[in-house]
C-alpha cells in the first residue's frame, strides 16, 4: 500500500522520538484515529494523548500492532536499543497475524540481529531525529531485498512526512553515520547554542536576549546552507569574513583549538557507538 489518510500506524514506545514523529505526520494531515499508541507508562500515554487528541493508546504492545482487530499497515519501533529485543519478541505472533512493515529507529540495530527477534524480515531501518517535532527533520532510510519495492516507498513516504530531507542509504552500516551526523546532530548544535549564549550574558546581554540571537542565526544559517547545498561551507564561511574583521578574530580561536579536528571526532565517535551498540546488543 501507499501511505494515505486510512494507512493504520503504531508506535511502540511514546517517547521523545516517536512524539516528534507523531507531531510531523499529523502536521502533514495524517489522521489522529490511525496512530496507536503502546508503551508502559501511563503517564506518558496521557501526555501523548494531551498533545495528539484522537489517538488511541495502551500499556499493551499487541494491542497497538492489533489496531482495534484490523491490524497495523505499519509498526514503529521507538523503543530504546536496550530493550528492544524483548519488545521485539512479544510482538512476533502479532505481527506475523497481520503482516505489518516494521520500522525500526533504533540506534545501531541492525536488520538481521531484528529479524531474528522479531522472526519477521519485512523491516526498514529509519534513522530519524528530533527536528521532526517542527517538520525539519532529516532522516536517513535503509532496508535489504526482503523489503519490496512498496514497502520502501511507504517507509519513505512516512519518513517523509517527517522529513525536510530523507535520503536512501546504500549499506546498513552508513545508517550509523547518518546516527552520528544528523541523528545526534540536533545535540550538537544545542551545545554550540548554550556556549554561545553563555558568552553572550558573560558578556551583558540579557539571557533571552542572547538565546534568541543564537537560535535565530543557527536557523539562518542552516537555511542559507540548504539554499545553496552546491556550495561549500567553507565558501559560505568565507562569505561572513572579513579580511582583519570579527568573524576571523573568532574563527582563529576555532583554528588554534583545533575544532574542526574536534567536530570531526565528535561525529566519528558517535558513528563508532552506533556501531558498538549494534554489536552489544545485537549478539543477544
Ligand atoms: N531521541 C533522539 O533524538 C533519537 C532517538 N532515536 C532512537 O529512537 C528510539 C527511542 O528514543 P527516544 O525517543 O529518545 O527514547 P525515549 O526514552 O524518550 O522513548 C522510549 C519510550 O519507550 C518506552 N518503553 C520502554 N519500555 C517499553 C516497552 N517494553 N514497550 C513499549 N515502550 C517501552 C519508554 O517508556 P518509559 O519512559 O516508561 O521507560 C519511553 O517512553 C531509540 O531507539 C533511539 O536510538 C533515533 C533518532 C533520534
Ligand atoms: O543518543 C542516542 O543514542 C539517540 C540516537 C540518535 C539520537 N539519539
Amino acid at each position: 500500500m501507499t501511505l494515505d489518510r486510512s494507512t493504520r500506524i503504531a508506535f511502540i514506545g511514546g517517547g521523545q522520538m516517536a512524539r516528534a514523529m507523531i507531531g510531523g505526520l499529523t502536521a502533514a494531515g495524517h489522521p489522529t484515529s490511525n496512530i496507536f499508541v503502546a508503551e508502559p507508562f501511563q503517564g506518558a500515554l496521557d501526555a501523548v494523548s494531551a498533545s495528539f487528541a484522537g489517538v488511541s493508546t495502551s500499556t499493551d504492545n499487541t494491542l497497538a500492532v492489533n489496531f482495534n482487530g484490523l491490524g497495523a499497515h505499519v509498526v514503529v519501533l521507538a523503543v530504546k536499543p536496550q530493550v528492544l529485543k524483548g519488545v521485539a519478541e512479544g510482538l512476533a505472533n502479532s505481527l506475523k497475524t497481520h503482516k505489518s512493515v516494521v520500522v525500526s529507529i533504533a540506534a545501531g540495530i541492525r536488520i538481521k540481529d531484528l529479524a531474528r527477534w522479531l522472526d519477521w524480515n519485512t523491516i526498514v531501518r529509519v534513522m530519524p531525529n528530533t527536528p521532526a517535532l517542527v517538520n525539519e527533520g532529516a532522516s536517513g532510510l535503509y532496508a535489504d531485498e526482503s523489503c519490496t519495492q512498496q514497502q520502501k516507498d511507504l517507509a519513505f513516504a512516512i519518513a517523509g512526512s517527517f522529513s525536510k530531507m530523507a535520503y536512501w542509504v546504500e549499506k546498513e552500516v552508513l545508517l550509523d553515520v547518518v546516527t552520528g551526523v544528523s541523528g545526534s546532530g540536533p545535540a550538537y548544535f544545542f551545545y554550540l547554542l548554550e556556549a554561545m549564549e553563555n558568552a553572550a550574558v558573560e558578556l551583558g546581554m540579557p539571557r533571552e536576549v542572547a538565546r534568541g540571537l543564537a537560535a535565530q542565526t543557527c536557523l539562518g544559517a542552516g537555511k542559507m546552507a540548504l539554499a545553496q547545498l552546491d556550495t561549500d561551507p567553507a565558501i559560505l564561511r568565507k562569505n561572513v569574513t572579513s579580511p582583519k574583521g570579527t568573524t576571523e578574530a573568532g574563527i582563529k580561536v576555532f583554528d588554534d583549538l583545533n575544532a574542526k579536528k574536534i567536530m570531526q571526532d565528535v561525529v566519528i565517535a558517535a558513528t563508532k557507538r552506533a556501531d558498538e551498540l549494534g554489536d552489544i546488543l545485537g549478539s543477544q
